[in-house]
């Protein structure tokens, strides 16, 4: 099985820039980590839960049924529910923009249920360098493609990277599926 399932394209150039204008539009917190500490060796963006960004329906819809798709066609898993906000993340060079290897799954009532993870790529790849999305399904590093539109989809549990950004700023956004948790 072939641990990471992706597609490209999963939203048009058009889709992603709307996501992006919108998204700016509405204040962002630093982002918080699993469990809510604030470690900035751990991981360095800013976030924006999409719940909180006015007219962004379609893009939950679309995320759903992505996820649906890759769970069918590749996972299998026991999925019960969405039940944390998708979330847009930004990296800046400025800020050493990154995100250590880490897995989703934590110990809170929420991210302890976590079962997939989806991210979309927003940013155009020539805009930034570094910020590459890597998942270590085993022994090799798996690294995401950086097409603009993007998706790709990985059990919660793998541990996966944002590589610092040396240039420019990626976007990403990132949804979970939930369930009843890993056994
Ligand atoms: O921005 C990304 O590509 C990954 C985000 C991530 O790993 C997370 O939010 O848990
Ligand atoms: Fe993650």
């Amino acid at each position: 099985m072939v641990a990471v399932y992706s597609v490209p394209n999963a939203f048009s150039t058009q889709e992603c820039a709307e996501i992006i204008r919108k998204t700016e539009e509405a204040p962002d917190s630093e982002a918080r980590l699993v469990g809510q500490t604030r470690d900035h060796n751990l991981r360095r963006a800013s976030v924006v839960w999409l719940d909180d960004v006015p007219g962004t329906t379609w893009v939950m819809d679309r995320l759903i049924s992505l996820v649906r798709r890759a769970n069918r066609e590749r996972f299998g898993f026991d999925l019960r529910e969405f039940a944390e906000s998708p979330q847009t993340a930004s990296y800046g060079a400025e800020e050493g923009g990154h995100f250590a290897w880490h897995s989703d799954i934590g110990d809170g009532p929420l991210a302890g249920k976590r079962k997939l993870t989806l991210v979309v790529q927003l940013s155009k790849p020539g805009s930034y360098d570094g910020g590459a999305l890597e998942i270590m399904p085993g022994a090799h590093v798996i690294t995401a493609s950086r097409g603009q539109g993007s998706c790709t989809v990985f059990p919660s549990f793998l541990l996966h990277q944002v590589t610092p950004v040396t240039r420019g700023t990626r976007k990403s956004l990132t949804v979970w599926a939930h369930g009843p948790a890993f056994r």
